[in-house]
């Protein structure tokens, strides 16, 4: 992409407004701008971000065996009245009224849309187990919108939703969500520890939170430092085998979020120097809840014994908007963000010191086109701007990689080749620095 083409409103200052650093730095990398409080426009360095992150979810849904469909943002209240919702989920709930007075709303999530679907279609234990997903913008009326896209009103979730015949088979379906979360997040560069929670709105009696420790975490967490030298289940994990010894390695060490720390059990369980006592971000909740939403709405199946009976359902959500946010604050310098590979914008950075040069424009040209005929995704300052503010302009952005093509380096045949996490430069040939990179 040439960024003389492209549209990316970098701001130079530290926008008042923003009071965590990924607030802060989304607003300077010109990847998202406040339309109102708690709702944004995702600026196309964003929208970047946001649809790879969303790749990562949906390829780890995938292979755990969830199905994806999509459901409408906006919802008839009376799906809500029939599980007794409607009035239950209170102020947070943004209320529509159509043309014909009939009670709408913008969905906060989707158990009870679900439930309609699979009720509509779905009538043998035969057809169980059964896991459906989407990704959908969602609107929570937040009392206090803050921390840019951490905590908005209108954000992007998945939202899956399990179906089985009875508990024991709901919790294997758990437990397949549960792993696919641990990959996920993983996939982002992210350690997100689960931690028993409380269940909240969603109800049920099983939950975990998917917390990532951050200083600037809403949640305060407790949880033994193990979590963070434990690997993850790797591509071969077998989703149809038994996932329990791998939920129970995962929740054997104590962690829990304020809301049910046991600090009395914490200490008796975690010795004092594998304690943490942190902040943490909620990335995703896992939910086991039985037949909440299919006992009152009549979602049934005709069991092997030829009764009719309420499925067992979960729900499991992730914060896909939220993720852009959680990952900055996981990983930035002074300088701006530093992207993981597997969710930046673009992988390489080139930028032209001096546009219209005759030894600068043939060099970053045929290289741009061998890098983009590689699948490297490259962002090409081509701008006429100072040399201090294409460099600001990349740190801030936080591509994985910058390669400088300047007069004095081309000289000799040589670009500046810089790995933005680490700050390590190298002078490097055209080709040298092709071969680095792909
Ligand atoms: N206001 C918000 N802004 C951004 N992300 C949010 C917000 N509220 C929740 N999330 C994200 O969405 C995830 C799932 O939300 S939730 O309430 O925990 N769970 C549900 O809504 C269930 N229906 C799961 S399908 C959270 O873990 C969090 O990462």
């Amino acid at each position: 992409m040439r960024l003389s083409r492209y549209f990316l409103p970098i701001l130079k200052e530290n926008p008042k407004e923003a009071e965590i650093v990924s607030h802060r730095l989304m607003l300077r990398a010109g990847m998202i701008r406040q339309q109102s409080a708690g709702i944004y426009s995702w600026l196309p360095l964003g929208l970047r971000v946001l649809n790879k992150i969303q790749r990562i979810v949906e390829e780890e849904q995938h292979r755990a065996g969830a199905v994806q469909l999509l459901m409408p943002t906006v919802q008839s209240a009376d799906l809500w009245r029939e599980s007794g919702r409607y009035e239950a989920y209170g102020k947070e709930m943004l209320r529509i009224t159509d043309r014909h007075e009939r009670d709408m709303l913008f969905g906060p999530t989707n158990e009870e849309m679900i439930t309609d679907i699979f009720r509509s279609s779905v009538r043998s234990y035969k057809d169980l187990p059964l896991n459906l997903y989407h990704i959908q913008w969602k609107f929570r009326d937040e009392v206090r919108p803050r921390f840019g896209v951490m905590r908005g009103r209108e954000f992007l979730m998945k939202d899956a939703y399990s179906f089985d015949l009875d508990q024991e088979k709901a919790v294997e379906s758990y437990n397949r969500m549960f792993v696919a979360y641990l990959r996920t997040y993983r996939r982002m560069g992210l350690t997100a520890i689960p931690m028993r929670a409380e269940t909240g709105p969603i109800g049920g009696d099983l939950s975990h939170e998917f917390i990532v420790l951050a200083e600037t975490g809403e949640s305060a967490v407790y949880c033994h430092s193990d979590f963070l030298e434990k690997d993850i289940p790797g591509n071969d994990v077998d989703f149809d085998g038994d996932l329990s010894a791998i939920v129970a390695d995962w929740t054997s060490n104590y962690a829990a979020t304020e809301d049910v720390v046991d600090m009395a059990e914490f200490e008796a369980s975690v010795p004092e120097d594998k304690r943490i006592s942190a902040r943490g971000i909620e990335v995703g909740q896992t939910f086991y809840f039985g037949t909440k939403y299919s006992e009152p709405m009549g979602a049934t199946v005709t069991g092997p014994d030829g009764k009719d009976v309420p499925v067992h359902m979960g729900s499991y959500g992730v914060g896909v908007s939220r993720l852009l946010g959680a990952i900055i604050e996981a990983s930035h310098d002074e300088n701006g963000i530093i992207w993981p590979a597997s969710v930046a914008p673009f992988h390489v950075g080139l930028v032209n010191l001096k546009p219209g040069d005759a030894l600068t424009d043939p060099v970053c040209e045929d290289l741009y086109a061998k890098m983009e005929a590689a699948g490297i995704e490259v962002l090409y300052d081509d701008t006429d701007q100072r040399a201090g503010a294409k460099f600001a302009a990349m740190d801030v952005i936080g591509l994985p990689y910058q390669v400088i093509a300047g007069p004095r380096g081309l000289k000799d045949g040589l670009l500046e080749v810089k790995d933005r996490k680490t700050g390590e430069k190298e002078m490097l040939s055209a080709e040298a620095t092709l071969n680095k990179l792909t």
